[in-house]
């Protein structure tokens, strides 16, 4: 899973913005930590801020610096800490690394030793230093846009009518994908982060300082947040990360972010910020996202006529999720953690209803898209298959739902009849009732991220369908 993807599923895991700096300094280490070796202190201290907020923030931060100072045993410490973060949480290095001469190898360091997911820079050396970072399709940089530092304004700030920190937005936005690309922006000034939010509207901004000055936080997330309710990335303060109680700190602050975001409706209302209102132990790993389908109506329960004449107590459109680019999003990691662990040359999608789906799969698994046409035109080209493709290549097909597999195996087969070979079809939910096997007896291995029995066993037990629909599923 890419940097981005990493980072939104912790987000909507964890329900954060929040983001903490495991910093080694010892001038903040809390007295209770203070003891005669330096490092033994310091990594109590930095594993107790671990186990006290890995439920609660969406990202690390260390800072390559504090450590550094620390000698050998400092680097050490970096690595036991690094290792300690729960791999699920993305780890941002902050590095501020600015060494043409290093970048290669200092990425190639910290991305596939040091297993770190996004780095910051600084821009001075402009996209030859950038681009080391950007050759690792899975990891992330941070552009250091603006510093809180008062002696920085005389350059950033300068000249007035265009100020530097501008455009330094501007120029790498074109470095580098909304996805690989994200802004670090230090400032207490929510002027100058709404400047910079309204010229990168699409990407991920880490602010810094923000509790430095006598800044409402509320000013700081209208001016920050997109028009999701997200793409901020919110510091945990230096003071709260000396409480002793920061688990119910940092709750707090969280519930106040969340709260702030729930409010924050733009205009786009398809948008909306979607909070999990259920508490459930043992909860299916998918839970947030069938709740997000049922909750846009992708999923309906009633009396629906499929296309062979049979009545179903549900209906599943998963059409609807262009619609809503948050769950859509996360409909394109769950299928994508599927399609890695499988070989393929090409990826097609049947059309109408899969063909963003495999568009976006293509974008991000960097993999070519076909897809066979769903009614061949008597005039142009006449092809069956639209796109480029070798005969003898091997194609996964994407489809939304498999109900009796009529339509994927008829779309499987005309990729089939121009010489390509398909042996993966990956669906988002199985009807079950064997069609998998009706597949496998076709000669394709099927796979889905769902079946409908926990879609309906999930929304049962959270209580968004009743007792006498879940029966009328069960009677089906
Ligand atoms: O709830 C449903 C049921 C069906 N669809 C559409 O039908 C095909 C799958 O049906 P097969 O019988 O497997 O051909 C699916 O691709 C959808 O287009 C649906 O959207 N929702």
């Amino acid at each position: 899973m890419n940097f981005f993807d990493k980072l939104n599923t912790t987000i909507v895991q964890n329900q954060s913005l929040l983001f903490v700096g495991l910093d080694p300094n010892p001038e903040m280490i809390p007295a209770r930590y203070q003891s005669s070796d330096l490092i033994t202190g310091l990594e109590s201290w930095l594993q107790f801020m671990i186990a006290e907020t890995a439920d609660f923030v969406c990202a690390y931060k260390p800072t390559l610096g504090f450590y550094q100072v620390l000698g050998v045993p400092g680097l050490e410490l970096l690595m036991r800490i690094l290792k300690s973060i729960p791999s699920h949480i993305p780890i941002i290095l902050d590095a501020k690394h600015s060494d043409l001469n290093t970048s290669s190898v200092f990425a190639h360091s910290i991305f596939t030793e040091w297993q770190v997911d996004a780095v910051t820079l600084s821009p001075y050396t402009g996209q030859d230093h950038v681009a080391p970072f950007l050759v690792y399709p899975d990891k992330s940089v941070f552009i250091l846009c603006c510093t809180s530092n008062p002696g920085a304004a005389t350059v950033q700030q300068y000249p007035h009518n265009s100020p530097l920190y501008l455009q330094v937005v501007q120029e790498s936005k074109t470095w580098g994908t909304p996805e690989q690309l994200c802004l670090e922006v230090g400032t207490t000034n929510a002027e100058v982060l709404k400047s910079i939010r309204s010229l990168a509207p699409e990407r991920i901004i880490m602010a810094r300082s923000i509790w430095a000055g006598e800044g409402n936080i509320k000013q700081i997330l209208a001016a920050g947040l997109n028009a999701n309710g997200d793409g901020l990335l919110i510091p945990v303060s230096q003071d709260m990360l000396g409480s002793a109680n920061l688990s119910e700190e940092i709750q707090f602050l969280r519930r106040e972010i969340n709260e702030f975001r729930g409010e924050f409706i733009h205009d786009a209302s398809s948008c909306e910020v979607w909070f999990s209102d259920v508490d459930v132990q043992d909860k299916h790993p998918h839970q947030d996202l069938i709740l997000q389908l049922f909750d846009i109506g992708c999923i309906m329960f009633g009396e629906f006529v499929q296309a062979s004449g049979a009545t179903f107590p549900y209906y599943i459109d998963l059409r609807k999720i262009i619609s809503n680019p948050q769950v859509f999003n996360q409909v394109l990691s769950a299928y994508e953690e599927i399609l890695k662990n499988l070989t393929f040359d090409r990826l097609a999608g049947i059309p109408y209803g899969s063909l963003p789906t495999a568009t976006g799969l293509s974008l991000r698994l960097h993999c070519p898209m076909i897809f066979p046409r769903k009614e061949v035109k008597a005039h142009g080209t006449r092809r069956v298959i639209e796109g480029n493709f070798h005969p003898g290549e091997t194609v996964a097909v994407v489809d939304d739902i498999l109900i009796s597999g009529k339509s994927v195996m008829e779309g499987a087969e005309k990729i089939q009849s121009v010489g390509l070979k398909v042996n993966d079809i990956v669906v988002f939910i199985d009807h079950e009732k064997g069609v998998k096997d009706r597949l496998k007896a076709n000669g394709y291995c099927g796979h889905s991220v769902l079946t409908i029995s926990e879609i309906v066993t999930t929304l049962h037990e959270v209580g968004r369908i009743n007792d006498e629909q879940l029966l009328a599923f069960r009677e089906s």
